[in-house]
């Protein structure tokens, strides 16, 4: 797909999507309510697909979870606990990211799961569950945080159906905690008794009440307008509705981060308002940390290398076992213009750029809805190419709509 910018600042208003963090869990927590009614639930791919599985999971034995990470990890969890015999599969990819700290905690607590290719990663066969006789304690188990957060948010959503309840110890460097903060805050929401306390996680038994929860729009999808307003022309501005101050989303932090890059971020009643500012003088090489909001590090490594403002990016460690490995998607890609992601420090990694040009380079987006989102900017520079563009399915299946609406020039044809 070929993309150009016709010349002038960017502005208008551009539609997001609904969160697919909040609606997938939100699904979950309806299921194990049965009842209640999840409202601005996206077109998203990855929502959708969680919506269809659920609804079919009771009359099929095989389902597929195809290339959603918080649909392989939240259904496992819920298939176990709700007794389901059957296969859970997913894409080639899907094949490749862990499951097995998830899966060896779900045999702890009383689950029957097989792996049927290779130990530790889908696909998986699930023979139902066997809660432990010891009713009155609840279910212990010491779970690493440094692999991928769903785990833990999976073992919490199902924590009141196990008797005694569940308290999880995590270990290790805790990544992406704002996403388990979201499932503990939206448990609390659907009548859950559970609490947080660092690095100990207390859910009590019980029943989650059925109850009406509206799905904000969704903040990793804002960050590509983010980069929009950034590589604009001088005097351009957005408006994105839907957003909230009060976030369960930790990717909230590009308001913040986007600062560095000359964006101004201003709260209004229905959603904010993005508004270029001149770059204030900054240190030289900026340091951001991607802990907690590993989505964002692609926008902002694209954004950091067209504008030549390094950044040390650290908290990097989850991309690689993402939809692709997204060190080295970014490597390649930002190489094609001129810019480069070196690791400069064990875990560090610099987000630069020599001479950096766009003529009509072709990105590649290897099944990675955030490659092509974060590339896509790009094109205020100069015109490019996106290969394999609906790839952004997954997360906002209107993007290069949106995209089109506020005056770029699209091609699909090529
Ligand atoms: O719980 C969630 O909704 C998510 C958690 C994060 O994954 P990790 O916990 O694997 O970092 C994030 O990257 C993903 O897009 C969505
Ligand atoms: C990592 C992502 O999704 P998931 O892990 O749910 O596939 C993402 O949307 O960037």
């Amino acid at each position: 797909m070929h993309l150009s910018w016709p010349g002038g600042p960017l502005h208008g208003t551009a539609q997001l999507p609904a969160s697919k963090s909040e609606a997938n869990r939100a699904l979950i927590l309806q299921a194990l309510a049965g009842g209640g009614t999840v409202g601005n639930l996206s077109d998203a791919h990855d929502t959708q697909l969680m919506r269809r599985l659920l609804a079919a999971a009771p009359g099929t034995d095989v389902l597929d979870a195809e290339d959603a990470g918080t649909v392989m990890r939240f259904l496992t969890a819920y298939l176990a606990v709700t007794n389901w015999h059957g296969r859970l599969v997913g894409t080639a990819r899907m094949q490749q990211r862990p499951i097995g700290v998830l899966v060896e905690a779900l045999r702890q607590a009383g689950a029957g799961i097989k792996y049927l290719n290779n130990e530790g990663y889908p696909p998986l066969e699930l023979a139902g569950f066997t809660a432990s006789k010891e009713t009155e304690a609840p279910t212990e188990l010491a779970v690493r945080g440094d692999i991928s957060s769903q785990y833990i948010s999976a073992l919490l959503m199902v924590g009141p159906r196990l008797p005694g309840g569940l308290r999880l110890r995590l270990t290790g460097h805790v990544g992406s905690r704002p996403y388990i903060n979201m499932t503990v805050a939206l448990m609390q929401l659907f009548g859950a008794d559970c609490s947080a306390e660092d690095a100990t996680l207390t859910v009590r038994p019980g029943h989650y009440q059925p109850t009406d929860y509206t799905v904000e729009s969704d903040w990793s999808a804002a960050s590509y307008w983010y980069s929009l307003v950034a590589l604009a022309p001088a005097g351009s501005e957005i408006t994105l509705s839907g957003l909230r101050r009060e976030s369960l989303q930790g990717d909230q932090a590009i308001v913040e981060m986007m600062t560095h890059f000359g964006v101004e971020t201003t709260f209004r009643p229905d959603g904010i308002h993005l508004k270029q500012q001149p770059p204030a003088p900054q240190a030289e090489v900026l340091t951001l940390d991607f802990t907690d909001c590993p989505d964002l590090a692609q926008t902002v490594a694209v954004v950091a290398a067209a504008l030549n403002r390094p950044v040390d990016m650290t908290g990097l460690e989850s991309l690689r076992i993402k939809e692709t490995d997204r060190i080295a998607a970014l490597q390649a890609e930002l190489a094609k213009f001129g810019g480069d992601l070196r690791e400069v420090s064990a875990g560090c990694f610099r987000a630069e750029s020599v001479g950096f040009a766009v003529n009509n380079q072709s990105v590649a987006t290897y099944h990675d809805h955030r490659m092509a989102m974060a590339f896509a900017p790009l094109a205020l520079r100069g015109p490019l190419n996106i290969e394999s563009p609906t790839v952004v399915k997954k997360s906002y299946p209107q993007f290069w709509n949106e995209l089109a609406k506020s005056g770029f020039v699209i091609n699909e044809a090529d």
